[in-house]
C-alpha cells in the first residue's frame, strides 16, 4: 500500500492582493500545507516575497507553512523565516556550499529542514544528509516560475532517494512544478508523498475541484 499523499498548494499562483482569502479557499478545499516560494532574483531570475509575508500568513492560517527558499546564501535568512513562523524551511543544495551546516542551522531554530534538487542536479548531492533532513524536494521544473511543463525524468531520482533513506519512512519526498492530474500519478508512482501545485490549483476558480481532480488521479495507485 502506498503512503498517504499530502497536497501543498503553492501561493506563487495566488492573487497576492487577496492572499488571506486565497489561503482560506485552499484550506476549505482540503490542502494539507501551504507552500511558500521565496525567490531573490539571484539564485533564480524571479523575485517574490520575504519574511514579512510569511509572518502575515502565520496570522491567518494554522496549516503548516512550507517555505521553499530559492535564494543565494540562504543562511542569512534562516532565523528571519523561522521567527516569521515557517514550519519547514527547504534550501537548494546548489545554493549551499556547507549544506550540512545549513541544515543544522535550520534545525537549531526548531524548524523542520528540507533540501531541494534542481532538475539537473544528481540525487547523490543529498545522499549523505538524508538522515539529517525531514524532506527532500525534487524540482520537476527549473525553479523560478509557475506554470511550466513537468519534466518527467526528474522523478527517476525518487526511487533512489527512497532506497538510500532505508527505513526512514517519515522522510517526505516532495515534488514541485507542473503537477496536475496528468503528471501527479507519475510522481506518486515513483514514491513522492507531497505534491506542490500552483497553477493547477490557484488557476482554477473551484479550488475543491482542482485539488479533488489531482487526488482522484492518484487514488488507485
Ligand atoms: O517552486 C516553484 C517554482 O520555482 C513553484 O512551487 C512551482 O512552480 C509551482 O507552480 P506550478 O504548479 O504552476 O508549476
Ligand atoms: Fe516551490
Amino acid at each position: 500500500m502506498r503512503r498517504s499523499v499530502m497536497m501543498a498548494p503553492s501561493i506563487l499562483s495566488a492573487d497576492f492582493a487577496r492572499l488571506a482569502e486565497e489561503v482560506e479557499s485552499v484550506t476549505q478545499a482540503g490542502a494539507n500545507w501551504i507552500h511558500v516560494d521565496v525567490m531573490d532574483g539571484q539564485f533564480v531570475p524571479n523575485i517574490t516575497i520575504g519574511p514579512p509575508v510569511v509572518a502575515s500568513l502565520r496570522r491567518v492560517t494554522d496549516l503548516p507553512l512550507d517555505v521553499h527558499l530559492m535564494i543565494a546564501n540562504p543562511d542569512r535568512y534562516i532565523e528571519d523565516f523561522a521567527r516569521a513562523g515557517a514550519d519547514r524551511i527547504t534550501v537548494h543544495v546548489e545554493a549551499c556550499p556547507h549544506l550540512h551546516r545549513t541544515i543544522q542551522s535550520i534545525r537549531a531554530t526548531g524548524v523542520k529542514p528540507g533540501v531541494a534538487l534542481n532538475p539537473a542536479t544528481p540525487p547523490e548531492m543529498v545522499r549523505w544528509v538524508l538522515e539529517d533532513v525531514e524532506l527532500v524536494l525534487v524540482m520537476t521544473v527549473n525553479p523560478g516560475f509557475g506554470g511550466q511543463a513537468f519534466l518527467p525524468r526528474t522523478v527517476e531520482k525518487i526511487p533512489l532517494l527512497r532506497e538510500w533513506a532505508g527505513d526512514r519512512d517519515d522522510l517526505c519526498v516532495e515534488v514541485d512544478g507542473g503537477i496536475d492530474p496528468s503528471t501527479a500519478p507519475k510522481a506518486v508512482k515513483a514514491g513522492a508523498d507531497v505534491l506542490v501545485a500552483g497553477s493547477a490549483v490557484f488557476g482554477r476558480a473551484d479550488r475543491k475541484k482542482a485539488l479533488g481532480d489531482i487526488l482522484e488521479a492518484i487514488a488507485h495507485i
